[in-house]
C-alpha cells in the first residue's frame, strides 16, 4: 500500500469498502497517466483541441452550487467522452431509496439540506469506483464530490484529478431552477418549469433560461425532489457558501480550476462550455438543443 494510500485511508473512517474502492481510484489514477499524452486530457493546452477519444480517461471534478447544473453538463460530457458520470448526490439519493440500513438517517440529513458525513459518503463513492473497476472504467467525472476540504484532501491524497469544473450561475437564478426541477418517475427524464429571465448586471446581457418542459408523455409522471423546496434549497446555497467555496479556492491554489460562468440555458452555454474545455464537440449543431 503506498503511502498516499495508508494517509487516505487515515484520513477517512476507513471501512473495507471504502478502502478497496479508494485503492480503485489510485488505480485508474495509475493507468490515466501512461502512456503518456493519452491518458492526460490534453485539450486545455495550446496545442489544439483535446480528442474526444482521449476523453474516458480524464478524472474531473464539477464544483458549482445547488441548481447550477452540475448534473446536466457532466451528463452531457460524460455521453460525449465515454466516461461514467459519478453524481454523489444520486448515490445518496438511491441509497435513501433502497430503505436499507442508512436511509432514515439520510433522509434526516438531505431533506434537511445539510451536508451527509464525509465518512458514509467515501463509502458510497468506494463502493461505486469499486463497482466501475470492475467492469473495467478507467476515468471519472466526478459530480457533487468533494464537498468539504476534509474530502478534497481524501481525493488528492489517492489522484491527480486533472481539471475542476467550477460552474457559475447569478444567485436569483439558482433558488428558482432548483425548485422548477422535475424528474419522470418513469423514463428518468430531468425537466424545469422555471422560466427564467433576469436583468442583465452593470450594463451586461439580460439571462433568459427558458423552461425545459416535458412531452406529454411524461406530464403526469413529474416529481419533485423532497429537498428542492424554497426552505431547504436556501439552506444548501448556506451551506454550499460555508463548506464548500473553500473547496473551490483548494483547487484554484493548485492550478486546475476552471472558472465557467453559464452565460444562460443549455443552447448558448454548452457550446460556450466546449470551447473553454477545448473540445470539438462533433455533433455540435443537434446535442446543444436537445
Ligand atoms: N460530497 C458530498 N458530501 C456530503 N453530502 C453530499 C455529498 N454529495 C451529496 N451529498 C448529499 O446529497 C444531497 C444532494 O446532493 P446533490 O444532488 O449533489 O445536490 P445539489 O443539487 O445541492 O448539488 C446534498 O444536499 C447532501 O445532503
Amino acid at each position: 500500500m503506498s503511502s498516499a494510500m495508508s494517509r487516505a485511508i487515515r484520513a477517512c473512517a476507513a471501512s473495507g469498502a471504502s478502502r478497496r474502492g479508494l485503492a480503485s481510484v489510485e488505480a485508474m489514477g495509475a493507468a490515466a497517466k501512461g502512456p503518456p499524452a493519452a491518458g492526460r486530457w490534453a485539450g486545455r493546452g495550446p496545442g489544439g483541441r483535446g480528442k474526444v477519444e482521449d476523453g474516458a480517461r480524464v478524472q474531473w471534478v464539477f464544483l458549482g452550487c445547488p441548481g447550477v447544473g452540475k448534473g446536466t453538463y457532466a451528463g452531457r460530457l460524460s455521453r460525449l467522452l465515454g466516461v461514467p458520470h459519478i453524481a454523489t448526490g444520486d448515490l445518496v439519493r438511491h441509497e435513501l431509496a433502497s430503505s436499507g440500513p442508512l436511509s432514515k438517517q439520510l433522509s434526516e440529513i438531505v431533506n434537511h439540506g445539510k451536508l451527509v458525513s464525509d465518512e458514509i459518503i467515501i463509502n458510497l463513492l468506494s463502493k461505486r469506483l469499486e463497482e466501475g473497476e470492475g467492469k473495467g472504467e478507467l476515468g471519472f467525472i466526478l459530480d457533487g464530490f468533494p464537498r468539504t476540504i476534509r474530502q478534497a484532501e481524501i481525493l488528492e491524497g489517492v489522484t491527480d484529478i486533472d481539471l475542476v469544473i467550477n460552474l457559475k450561475l447569478r444567485e436569483e437564478a439558482l433558488l428558482a431552477k432548483c425548485v422548477g426541477r422535475r424528474k419522470c418517475s418513469q423514463c428518468g427524464g430531468n425537466f424545469n418549469v422555471a422560466s427564467i429571465d433576469i436583468e442583465g448586471e452593470n450594463g451586461g446581457p439580460r439571462m433568459y433560461m427558458p423552461p425545459l418542459l416535458p412531452p406529454p408523455q411524461c406530464e403526469s409522471k413529474l416529481i419533485t425532489r423532497a429537498d428542492d423546496t424554497e426552505e431547504v434549497v436556501k439552506e444548501r446555497l448556506r451551506v454550499y457558501h460555508d463548506l464548500c467555496e473553500p473547496v473551490e479556492d483548494f483547487y484554484r491554489a493548485r492550478g486546475k480550476l476552471l472558472e465557467f460562468n453559464l452565460p444562460g440555458g443549455i443552447p448558448e452555454s454548452w457550446p460556450k462550455l466546449l470551447q473553454a474545455l477545448n473540445i470539438e464537440d462533433p455533433d455540435n449543431n443537434r446535442s446543444a438543443t436537445a
